[in-house]
């Protein structure tokens, strides 16, 4: 994806200038709630209108107010899951999602819309007026729209945040597009966690303005930026391979960089296969020594490359083979004296990991249209 997005808006009292060029397969949009998020997809979705400036997507200009263009959202090679998205009150589900995939040219629909109706589970909601739909119920059935377009980028605003459960089945198809679709993912949140299961990169807004484009790992080692987007929740990514199965321990082990870990037990995951787990930081205690006789079955040890001070704390930084991230009170870094390069155990408890959701590579196959 090239996107090129250099607009102003003003809604209310909110100003917001963007100045963004993005080079990547997928990129993530981070900021606090209020930031502007939602309003900088719906000026690429093309819901919104810009007071000024310039829109292109792989050169193609979708808005530019000298020129006078402006292609409505219809036409926009865009699919969008947005909060707040205006839709004709009665229509139903089905005609929705029939509406948009007449509109797709036939060369390029890409899915089948039977099957992608069955993987999210909309098929009982067909009937129903949009306006009757909870909100996990409509975010589903706005992807179900969004992928028929067949679009050449797809925007979401954290839809995930309320699929509830149906988030680990939606994860591995969006990923599963990503790949077999080559489609490019924008994706925003106020949090890490969604944004860093489908982009490694992400540009970060406060107050109306793009303060900073990167590579997720190096924005979690900027101190300031942390605490201007007052990013709270931080999970640890991990990858690991599976080395066993333990069923009467009731935990299954694997192997991350050298350290061996004690996970939940998921013995449908394959000896050999890798596994992306995640902890978040606030999970992870440290100790100066390993503890014996203690229940927690993750003792690592590693030495602190970085201390972040945080709102209410310190994000401490560890070096573990890989890096691990705690986060830790501003008391506990005192009375601990916790310097750089000292050396510490990073301490987890098994039930405090989860498995992220892995793309298994024969699932989706039945979604793909393959005969264009
Ligand atoms: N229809 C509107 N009229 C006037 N102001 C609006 C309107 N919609 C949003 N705003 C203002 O624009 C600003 C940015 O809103 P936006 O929804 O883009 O933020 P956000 O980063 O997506 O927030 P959140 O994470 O809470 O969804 C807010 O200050 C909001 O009050």
């Amino acid at each position: 994806m090239r996107l090129e997005m250099k607009v102003t808006l003003r809604r209310g009292n909110f100003d917001l200038t963007t100045d963004l060029s993005v080079q990547d397969e997928n990129m993530g949009l981070l900021g606090r709630s209020g930031a502007g998020k939602s309003t900088v997809l719906g000026l690429l979705a093309g819901t919104l209108l810009p007071e000024s400036g310039r829109i292109a997507l792989d050169g193609k200009l979708l808005f530019d107010s000298g020129k006078g263009i402006m292609v409505p959202r219809e036409q926009r090679p865009i699919g969008a899951v947005l909060q707040y998205d205006q839709l004709p009150a009665e229509e139903t589900v089905q005609d929705g999602l029939f509406a948009v995939y007449e509109r797709t040219p036939k060369q390029r629909r890409n899915l089948k819309p039977a099957s992608l109706i069955e993987f999210l589970d909309i098929g009982a909601l067909l009937k129903q007026p949009m306006r009757h739909l909870s909100t996990g119920e409509r975010q589903r059935v706005l992807l179900a729209k969004a992928l028929l377009k067949s679009p050449k980028l797809l925007l979401l605003d954290d839809p995930l945040a309320t699929m509830g459960h149906f988030a680990h089945a939606v994860t591995p198809l969006l990923k599963r597009l990503q790949t077999e679709l080559a489609l490019p993912l924008f994706y925003a949140s106020h949090t890490l966690g969604n944004i860093s299961e489908f982009s490694a990169k992400a540009a970060v807004l406060a107050e109306g303005r793009i303060i900073r484009v990167g590579l997720i790992n190096d924005l979690l080692q900027d101190a300031d930026l942390l605490q201007k987007i007052g990013l709270s929740q931080i999970d640890n990514r991990i990858p690991a391979l599976v080395t066993q199965h333990d069923l009467a321990d009731g935990c299954t082990l694997a192997q991350s960089y050298g350290i061996g870990l004690v996970l939940p037990l998921r013995p449908e995951l394959p000896l050999g296969s890798w596994v992306t787990i995640s902890i978040p930081a606030n999970e992870i205690a440290l100790s100066r020594h390993y503890i014996p006789g203690i229940s927690i079955q993750n003792q690592i040890n590693g030495e602190i490359c970085a201390l972040i001070r945080r709102d209410n704390g310190v994000l401490v930084q560890i070096d573990c083979g890989t890096v691990w991230l705690a986060g830790i009170t501003l008391k506990a870094c005192r009375d601990m004296d916790l310097k750089e390069g000292d050396r510490v155990y990073c301490l987890a408890k098994t039930q405090s990991f989860s498995y992220r959701s892995n793309a298994e590579p024969s699932t989706f196959n039945q979604l793909f249209d393959k005969s264009q």
